[in-house]
This record gives structure tokens, C-alpha cells and sequence, in this order.
């Protein structure tokens, strides 16, 4: 950014190429009065654009100008409501899965990845089906795509993106997105999370894309990097388009005075140094913690310190382990006060405040409003005695958004559907208003636009003035020389150098960066330890095998009895029973359902046996008995489809309504137990081969093959995919609702199986007999490791969380406990495995 003041340019007949159609041949992508509107906001306002062959298409303008927004309408994300959009010469509606097959392949502001599932999973639903390999080939091919983009690339295709850092999402999204071999290929703002090394690598494969004559458009709000790769370049400016120029015939003040459309001062706030004898605002000594090795490092009262360093050498884990979100040794003071930090709430009391670099995952609260999302990081100014002081947040609210200008209908539109960058000054806006001693900033502009960037500078600057400790970490060097009194280097977990005064360059900085040679000391490498461990898939069957045994071994211990043929058989009849719900519920659990109908339907199918399957019954009508069990359960499967599909009930509202219509069908039929079920039929259901149930020999070979079609077809991945998150599910041209329509199906159909057994077992037709079996189903499924948030589960976890619950009811006759020890057991066993899942999960998160 040059130290200059520039007029506003028009657009001059020399920079503008107006379109006339010359380009008609080879116009890949055409935009044609394209016009969208939001409840209060115009996005685009009848806006055209051509991208032609083998050209870099620049398309620039200020937060909430409409960038994301047009290309979203040229993937077929959104609907314009009206104009039309051509991909590859073919008139395209908004259906993103035939504008992926035309060629058009886009990596979006927040990677659109399924966080449960793993990188090579992600890449292999994310292309079509004619790049696509086998699942059981997912891992070979994921990895070959990877070293694509390096050969040195540290993300391996089984971990899954959960795990991932910001910047590992990235390339796992560019990479997906080039593995499409694609016609357009759609990069928006790809470089705000990558370090330098990957920006080149990123602009070689732009530059590769184009050779074979294909399209790249490219959104930054880098205008260097613009003008580095694009050859032409549209303005957008409130949802209008400002015209399309020659890159080359623009210079960088040019670019941004069309962008802004004023005067806009593009130097960085001078730099000033403030003495003090008081003690230094931010002090780490000895400081340690994962990723890192001991550092020494202090922040004085008015100073801005920059953290660089190569990605993943440990400088975000320096700042993350500072707001107490990563576990530390050593001492952090602030003011001369504090010993250690460990956790979010003892470094926001020392007036330390975080300002996240992933802002999806941390940063904003999407559903929340505005208001809300800039109130909840200033709790303690705004709040008294525990209430909110209405006035005092509208007040500050509007205050901070006026000040960096954030672009939004009104302070109670929802954060979520603001535009990135207004996102960004949002949550910037909500630290700068809490007045803290110390701001730790991990990558403060992403997705900042010019004008506000320059804002957040002075900003930070101002804070620095007034005593403020500022501790940046950026992958911009240019942005760390600018902004920092003292840049320091991290490499391999340690601060190798750093610059001061006049050194605080641009040069010396990248310099510094790619020649620190410290070596990781091994003992500071990140662990993943039992919490690791516990987040594989396997991990809960192996947890409930060892406890299954223990209990065995104790009850068997204290009750001869306990290890007949008689009560291992029982207990294996039961749980082939409750297996057969809990693969129902797990296979809509994985969804994100629940159902609530499986146990009364159960109760169904065996009222429904008690009239058509009692001796003496001719065959032909108890032909037309088997068919109404096999055939109700699906219809009552499309029916809670349908009500949560295509009514839009929320899952637990609208089997609610089934569990208690179909009961109050199997009641009216059968209002107390009767009609005796043939022995033949139930005798022939109760098969054993010595003292097992041929029922559970079936029942754990269809785990193993169900488990087997969840992880190693593209079906189970659509299934697991659709759970973890939908939104990216569909990105990848999944189908949400077939998905869902067939999980619903599978899970009414184990449950009429299950019906079946629980029929051979009781023998007569009881409309209660299965109520119990809908909690139940829960429970197994969720200790067999399952999340109720959809996405992660097993089968085979499933079935042994059924036999471990049926084992529990069993052993308190033979421990001689009274039955309420059934429910301490079972409400313990469940608590216990969410928490264990639920911690490994978090502590499997990225760092
Ligand atoms: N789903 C939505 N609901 C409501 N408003 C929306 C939605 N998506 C976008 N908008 C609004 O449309 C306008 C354009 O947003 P868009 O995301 O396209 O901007 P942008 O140019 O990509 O900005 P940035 O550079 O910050 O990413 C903004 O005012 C935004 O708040």
C-alpha cells in the first residue's frame, strides 16, 4: 500500500473493456442481469459479468458488496430472482449438482466439508461421480490428490477435518476443487488463511488451470494478489457491478478507489513508542505448552508485536495457550500480576482478550443477532447484577459497527447471513470494545476489505496508545510490517529471531521467516494421548467389550448360575431384539434425527401378528399378516418423513406425534394382551445353535455388514455426510432428502424386524410390549458412540451398547440388587460414555 492519497478515478475508456461479444466463443461463464435481494438488502442489483477461457477473472469490492453472493448464484447455491447465468454455453437453473457436471467448481469462503468425516471421505463425495474412485481406493486416491499440491503436504486423508487447522481446510477444499479438473474454477478469497509458501503454490495450479484453457475467478480483497494473477477484474459496489478493466492497465490506488468509490488513505498509522517505568503489559516467562517449546516474551504498554512464522511452527498455539484455550506451563503476567492462565475464563479476568483466526468455529455465534454477538464480549460493561442494561447495548452496538463500518440491515439481522467480512469487523468491534489490558489477534483482516482494514490498523494502533498490549499473529507480512513495533520469528516451536526498528520490513520479515532453522524439541510435540485414542470409531465397541466382560466376570464370580446356557441364551435373544431397533435408530441418528416411534411400533407389528399369525388362521390371510408387517413399518417410516422432510417438524416433535398415534392404534386394537402367536411361528423365530440364538448370529453379521456399507461405500459416506453437516452434504451435490428418506426407511424396517423377534419372545399380542424399546434403542446406539448431533456412529458399536444394556438388566437378579438398579446402571453407563465421546471429540479437535 503506497503512503499516498489518490483521487477517485472515473472509469476511463481506457481501462474499461466494454463487452461486445468478441468474446462470445470462448465465454465460460456468463452472468447476465443477475439481481438478488435479502429481507432489507439489495445484494445484486442486475449484474453481468463475462469470464472468459484462459483468463484469471478478478472480482474485488468492499465487504457486502455481493462477490459471495453473485458466485453462489453461478454455482446454483441461490436462486437470483431473476437474470440468467451460462455455464460452458448451456443455460443453467439453481441446481448446483448439474453446474458442478458442466465444469464450474468453486471453494468458498468457509470450506463446505463434513467435519465427521474424514479428509479422503471429504474429497471423494466433494467431485462427481466420473472423477470419483472406489470407497475402498478413497484413501490411495485421496493422498495421490494431496501431493498434487505437495509433496510435503501433512494431512493425511484418514484424519478427520475436524481436526484440521483453518489453513489445512483450505487446501483440502482447493484441492477437492481441483481434482475436478474444472472448466471454471471459482476461488473465493482462498488465501486468507494460507501461508506464503501455499499462496505460491495455490497461484501455480491458477496458473496451470488457465494454461489448459480453462477460467479461474478469483475474489480477494488482496489487491496485490489480484493484480499478481488476475487479467481482468469486475468491481462489484452495493450490489453493482462498476464495470470490468484490463488488471494490467490498473494500478494497486486505481483498484482501490473504484472499489470504495472515495478518497481513501491507505497508510498504515505511524508507529509510536511509548515510555513508561510501570511494568510490562504482557509478560510470558518459561511459557509452554503444545506445539511450542519454553518461551520468554513480553508486550510493553503501547506496543503492537507481530508473530510469523511458517504454518503449524507453533505461533498460534503461543497466542491460543495465552487465552487459556490450550492447556500451559509456565508463567503469563499482566500488569506484573498472574501466574498461569490454563483456562478462557482466568485469562478474560486478566483482561486478556482473544480475537479468534477461525471465525466460524469460534468467532461468531451464527443464529444470535448482531447486538447479541457484540454484547456477549462485553458482558461486563454492558451488564449489571446479572441483567443486561438494554440501553447501554443498543448504545455501544451502534457506536462500535458504526465505527468500522459494518454493512448490516439492522443490529438484530442475524450474524450469520452478514457477509464475511462484516462478520469479521463484528467480532472485532465486540474485543475492541472490551477495553482489555492485552488483545491477542490471530489473523485480525481476513476477509477484511480495504477501507475497513485500514480502519482496524488505526484501530489497533489507537488501542496500543492507550496502554494496550497487541499481540498479532499474521501470515501477511506486509501487514505485520506495517502494523508491529517488533516482529518475532517462530520456528519449530520456538522464537528463533526477531526484528526491531528499521528491520521491521516486509523483506526482512518473509526473510526471517523461511531461514529460521531452530530444531522442535520432540518433548514439545502435540499429543493426542487417551482422549486421541477414544475418538476413533472403534474405540467405544473395544470400551463397552472390556466393561461387558468385567461384568461378566464379576457377576459370574459371585452366581453360578450366571454363565448357563440358559441365561447366556436369554440374554442373547433379548439383545438381538434391541440391536435390531438400535441399528433403526442409529442409521437415523447418523442423519441428525432421532426416532422417537420405533418401540410402539414394535408394539405394532406384534398386535398386528396377534390376529393374523394364531394357529387355526388360514394361510392365504396369514400371507396378507406377514405383508401388512413387513409394509406398515415403511409406511410409517415415509410418514415421519414426511412430516420432518416435507413439513418441516422438527424430528422429535413429529415421531412424537407417531410414537403416540400409532400406540393409540395398537390399543384400540388390542386394549389388553391377547391372541396366542403359533408356537410354529415363534418356535422357528427362536432357532438356536446350542446355547445361541440364531438370531444374533444374524443379527451381528448384518452389523458387520452394515458397518461395513457406513464406512466403506459411497452410500454410508452420503448417510454419515448428510449428519455431520448437511449444508456442505448438499455442496457436494449429496441429496439431503433421498439420504434422509432412506434412513427413515432402514430405521422403520429394523424396527418391524425387531417387532418380529420381540413377537417370538412374549408370543401373545401386547400393545405395550415395545414402549421400553424406544429409550432403549437410544441408549445403546449413544454408548455404542454415537453423537445425537448426527454424523458419527457405528453398528457394530451399536450392537454391543444393545448387549451391554441387556447385560445390565440381567445381573442385578443374580447380584442380588433390587430393579432400581437397573435405571442407576443404565442412566450412569449413558452419562459416562456421551462425556467420555464428548470430551475425546473435543480434545480431537484442531489445536
Ligand atoms: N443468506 C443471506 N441472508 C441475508 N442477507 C444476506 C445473505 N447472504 C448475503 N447477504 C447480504 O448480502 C450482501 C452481500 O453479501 P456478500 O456475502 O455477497 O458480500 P461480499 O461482497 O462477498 O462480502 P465479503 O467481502 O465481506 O465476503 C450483504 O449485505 C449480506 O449481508
Amino acid at each position: 500500500m503506497a503512503n499516498a492519497r489518490a483521487a477517485p478515478s472515473s472509469h476511463s475508456a481506457a481501462t474499461e473493456q466494454a463487452y461486445d461479444g468478441s468474446h462470445d466463443t470462448g465465454v465460460l461463464l456468463r452472468l447476465e442481469s443477475v439481481t438478488k435481494s435479502f429481507p432489507g438488502v439489495r445484494a445484486l442489483d442486475d449484474v453481468s459479468m463475462d469470464v472468459v477461457a484462459g483468463e484469471v477473472h478478478g472480482l474485488v469490492g468492499e465487504n457486502g458488496a455481493g462477490k459471495s453472493t453473485l458466485m453462489a448464484v453461478a454455482s446454483g447455491a441461490l436462486m437470483p430472482d431473476s437474470g440468467t447465468v451460462v455455464v460452458s454455453g448451456h443455460e443453467v437453473g439453481s441446481d448446483p449438482a448439474q453446474i458442478r457436471s458442466l465444469g464450474l467448481s468453486i471453494v468458498r469462503q468457509e470450506p463446505a466439508l463434513m467435519p465427521d468425516l474424514t479428509v479422503a471421505e471429504n474429497l471423494l463425495l466433494g467431485v462427481p461421480a466420473s472423477v470419483r474412485t472406489t470407497a475402498g481406493d478413497a484413501a490411495r486416491w485421496a493422498r495421490k490428490q494431496l501431493s498434487a499440491w505437495s509433496e510435503t503436504v501433512e494431512i493425511r486423508p484418514s484424519t478427520r477435518v475436524s481436526a484440521l487447522n483453518p489453513s489445512q481446510r483450505f487446501i483440502v477444499e482447493i484441492t477437492k476443487a481441483l481434482s475436478q479438473e474444472p472448466t471454471v474454477l471459482v476461488l473465493d478469497e482462498p488465501t486468507e488463511h494460507l501461508a506464503r509458501e501455499d499462496v505460491d503454490r495455490l497461484f501455480e495450479k491458477i496458473r496451470d488451470v488457465c494454461s489448459r484453457g480453462a477460467a479461474v475467478v478469483y475474489i480477494s480483497h488482496r489487491i496485490k494478489e489480484v493484480r499478481q494473477v488476475a487479467h481482468r477484474l469486475t468491481v462489484l459496489r452495493d450490489g453493482q457491478a462498476q464495470g470490468t478493466f484490463a488488471a494490467a492497465e490498473l494500478g494497486e490506488q486505481q483498484i482501490v478507489d473504484l472499489i470504495v468509490g472515495r478518497e481513501v488513505d491507505t497508510a498504515f498509522p505511524a508507529k509510536v513508542t511509548i515510555r513508561t517505568n510501570g511494568p510490562d503489559r504482557l509478560e510470558l516467562e518459561s511459557f509452554s505448552g503444545p506445539g511450542f517449546a519454553p518461551v520468554d516474551l513480553v508486550v510493553r504498554p503501547g506496543e503492537i508485536v507481530g508473530l510469523a512464522g511458517i504454518d503449524g511452527n507453533g505461533q498460534r498455539e503461543i497466542l491460543r495457550a495465552v487465552a487459556g484455550l490450550l492447556p500451559s506451563h509456565g508463567t503469563v503476567r499482566v500488569d506484573g500480576r498472574g501466574r498461569g492462565v490454563g483456562s478462557t475464563t482466568r485469562a478474560a479476568r486478566a483482561g486478556i482478550s482473544y480475537l479468534p483466526g477461525d471465525r466460524h468455529r469460534e468467532g461468531i455465534f451464527a443464529e444470535l443477532s448482531v447486538r447479541e454477538n457484540f454484547a456477549v464480549r462485553n458482558l461486563g460493561t454492558i451488564g449489571r447484577l446479572g441483567w443486561i442494561r438494554a440501553g447501554a447495548e443498543r448504545r455501544l452496538t451502534d457506536e462500535a459497527i458504526n465505527e468500522l463500518r459494518v454493512k448490516t440491515p439492522s443490529t438484530e439481522t442475524a450474524i450469520g447471513s452478514l457477509s464475511g467480512g462484516n462478520q469479521q469487523k463484528t467480532v472485532l468491534a465486540g474485543v475492541f470494545a472490551s477495553s482489555p489490558s492485552v488483545i491477542l489477534a490471530d489473523e485480525p483482516t481476513q476477509g477484511v476489505d480495504i477501507g475497513a482494514r485500514l480502519e482496524i490498523y488505526q484501530q489497533l494502533r489507537r488501542k496500543a496508545a492507550d496502554g494496550t498490549a497487541v499481540l498479532v499473529l499474521s501470515s501477511d507480512a506486509f501487514e505485520l510490517a506495517g502494523l508491529c513495533d517488533r516482529v518475532l520469528i517462530v520456528s519449530r516451536g520456538k522464537v528463533a529471531a526477531e526484528l526491531t526498528g528499521d528491520d521491521v520490513t516486509e523483506r526482512h520479515i518473509t526473510q526471517a521467516v523461511l531461514t529460521a532453522t531452530t530444531t522442535r524439541d520432540p518433548a514439545h510435540r502435540t499429543r493426542g494421548g487417551i482422549w486421541k485414542a477414544l475418538d476413533y470409531t472403534a474405540a467405544p465397541s473395544f470400551l463397552i467389550a472390556l466393561a461387558i466382560i468385567a461384568l461378566g466376570v464379576f457377576t459370574a464370580s459371585r452366581s453360578e448360575f450366571y454363565l448357563s446356557d440358559r441365561n447366556l441364551g436369554g440374554v442373547l435373544a433379548l439383545t438381538a431384539t434391541l440391536a435390531l431397533a438400535a441399528f433403526g435408530q442409529q442409521a437415523i441418528m447418523m442423519t441428525g434425527g432421532i426416532d422417537l416411534s420405533v418401540g410402539p411400533l414394535m408394539g405394532l407389528v406384534v398386535v398386528i401378528g396377534s390376529f393374523y399369525l394364531v394357529d387355526g388362521t388360514p394361510a392365504g390371510l396369514q400371507l396378507w399378516g406377514w405383508l401388512l408387517i413387513l409394509t406398515v413399518p415403511l409406511g410409517i417410516g415415509v410418514l415421519n418423513w414426511t412430516l420432518i422432510d416435507l413439513v418441516g417438524l422438527h424430528p422429535m416433535v413429529a415421531t412424537l406425534a407417531t410414537f403416540m398415534g400409532i400406540q393409540a392404534c395398537s390399543l384400540l386394537l388390542r386394549p389388553v394382551p391377547d391372541g396366542l402367536i403359533s408356537p410354529a411361528i415363534t418356535e422357528s423365530l427362536s432357532v438356536v445353535a446350542g446355547p445361541v440364538p440364531a438370531a444374533i448370529l444374524v443379527v451381528g453379521l448384518a452389523a458387520v455388514a452394515l458397518e461395513f456399507l457406513l464406512f466403506r461405500s459411497v452410500t454410508g459416506m452420503r448417510l454419515r455426510g448428510v449428519g455431520s453437516q448437511a449444508e456442505a452434504a448438499r455442496v457436494a451435490g449429496v441429496r439431503g432428502r433421498r439420504v434422509r428418506l432412506v434412513a427413515h426407511l432402514a430405521c422403520s424396517a429394523f424396527a418391524g424386524l425387531a417387532g418380529i423377534t420381540l413377537m417370538a419372545q412374549i408370543g401373545s399380542g401386547d400393545a405395550n410390549a415395545g414402549t421400553n424399546y424406544t429409550l432403549q434403542s437410544i441408549a445403546a446406539v449413544v454408548i455404542g458412540g454415537a453423537s445425537i448431533f448426527g454424523g458419527r456412529g457405528s453398528f457394530v458399536g451399536a450392537l454391543m451398547g444393545a448387549l451391554l444394556l441387556t447385560q445390565v438388566s440381567g445381573v442385578t437378579t443374580f447380584l442380588n440388587l433390587n430393579d432400581a438398579w437397573q435405571s442407576y446402571l443404565l442412566g450412569g453407563l449413558t452419562i459416562l460414555a456421551v462425556t467420555a465421546y464428548s470430551l475425546s471429540r473435543r480434545r480431537a479437535l484442531a489445536r
